[in-house]
């Protein structure tokens, strides 16, 4: 069974997590290395374009180091009707140099999380305020606090994995179908 050598674009616990834990699902021979890469975009990005393209800069930056796959997740927030929303999305590249995205949960945040936000703070120390917890970014995250801790922040990027993943494998890309039953 091949192995195959993922990376994961960040050194966020929550991002480690969640890409390991979908592999090991999966039960494929893996090695997963996590790499700071620069989103090239700003610390809180503030639209789904900007998000997304952060995921996508940080997968493609993380590529360089001659994995298999590597996989950007961006946090970001976005404006809907007037009432601001927490975003997430997820990039792949593969080695041969194809994109694969997908976007994860959305959820609106309330007054007192996006007042901060359009005053130009992140989201991370935010939440650490509104919880009154430190941390909240390296595991459950500003979803987790939204949702009573239903949907942790580890989990939401589970999703956005397996969306990319599931898009990498189908496509005949992959390394991952030799390394895997599929
Ligand atoms: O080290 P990296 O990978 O950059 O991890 P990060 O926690 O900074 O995560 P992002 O850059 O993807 O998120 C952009 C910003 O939004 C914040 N953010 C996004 N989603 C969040 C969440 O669920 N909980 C807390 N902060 C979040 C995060 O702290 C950043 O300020
Ligand atoms: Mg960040």
């Amino acid at each position: 069974m091949k192995k195959i050598h993922a990376v994961i674009a960040s050194s966020n616990p929550a991002k480690i997590k969640a890409v390991s834990t979908v592999l090991t699902e999966l039960e494929m021979a893996f090695e997963l290395q996590s790499l700071e890469t620069d989103s090239g975009v700003s610390a809180q990005p503030f639209s789904l374009e900007e998000t997304r393209l952060g995921a996508v800069n940080r997968a493609q930056r993380a590529l360089r180091c001659e994995a298999d796959i590597a996989i950007g997740l961006e946090g970001g927030v976005y404006e809907l009707e007037g009432v601001l929303h927490l975003c997430n999305w997820g990039a792949l590249y593969s080695e041969s140099g194809e994109l694969y995205t997908a976007a994860g949960a959305q959820i609106p945040l309330p007054k007192s999380i996006a007042d901060p936000l359009r005053a130009g703070e992140e989201l991370g120390p935010i939440m650490d305020v509104y919880a009154q917890e430190s941390g909240i970014r390296h595991h459950k995250g500003a979803v987790g606090i939204l949702t009573a801790g239903l949907v942790n922040r580890d989990e939401m990027f589970q999703h956005i994995v397996k969306l990319l993943l599931g898009q990498y494998m189908l496509s005949g890309d992959s390394v991952a179908c030799a390394s895997k039953h599929l």
